[in-house]
């Protein structure tokens, strides 16, 4: 019952990217930003991308990058924070792999959000008073597709500890 793919999920700011790439350096496993991959394959930024083609653009770019991985093997994906939520991707990283959803607070995701908003074409524009009712708003739509995902986890864990048993406990890794 091992999977040969990890998919972490969850609101922009619950640290995907970090969790991600410390995870699979400490199982020796490839990583996948599916944010930087989109980047590299349009050579062009994910801001610029909103800014130039639109969001429904951008979520083409990342549903065929979703599918794409799905043949990866002993791949970390740490996919963006809207990718669960949009076309049948979830149903795809479901069924190509283990998901788990990384869940944080929406005061939690503001703290991490406030230094890293540049980046983020749909918080750019807010203020940090805009910035928690966002969140809490776009929480309640999207948590419920983040929780069909095969695990929960506690996002305020700190390292690749928590990660890596719940990988021994699916027997992804020994
Ligand atoms: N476990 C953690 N504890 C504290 N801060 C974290 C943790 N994981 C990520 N961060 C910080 O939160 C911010 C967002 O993390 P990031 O990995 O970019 O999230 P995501 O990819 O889910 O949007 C970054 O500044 C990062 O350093
Ligand atoms: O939540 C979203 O819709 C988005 C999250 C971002 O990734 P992170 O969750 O890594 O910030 C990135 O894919 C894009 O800015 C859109
Ligand atoms: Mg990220």
């Amino acid at each position: 019952m091992g999977f040969k793919r990890v998919y972490l999920l969850g609101f922009m700011g619950c640290g995907k990217s970090t969790v991600g790439k410390s995870l699979a350096k400490a199982i020796k496993w490839d990583f996948i930003d599916l944010d930087d991959f989109i980047e590299k394959k349009s050579g062009i930024s994910i801001p610029d991308i909103f800014a130039t083609h639109g969001e429904a653009y951008f979520r083409q770019l990342e549903s065929t990058a979703v599918a794409e991985t799905t043949s990866m093997k002993n791949v970390i994906i740490a996919t963006g924070g809207g990718a669960p939520c949009f076309q049948k991707n979830m149903e795809a990283m479901n069924q190509a792999g283990l998901t788990i959803y990384l869940q944080l607070s929406a005061e939690g995701l503001r703290d991490r959000l406030k230094s890293g908003k540049t980046n983020r074409p749909l918080i750019s524009n807010k203020s940090d008073n805009e910035l928690l009712e966002f969140i809490k708003e776009k929480l309640a739509e999207r948590e419920p597709h983040y929780k069909l995902a095969k695990v929960t986890a506690d996002a305020t864990a700190v390292g690749p500890q928590t990660y890596i048993n719940i990988l021994k406990s699916y027997q992804t890794i020994k």
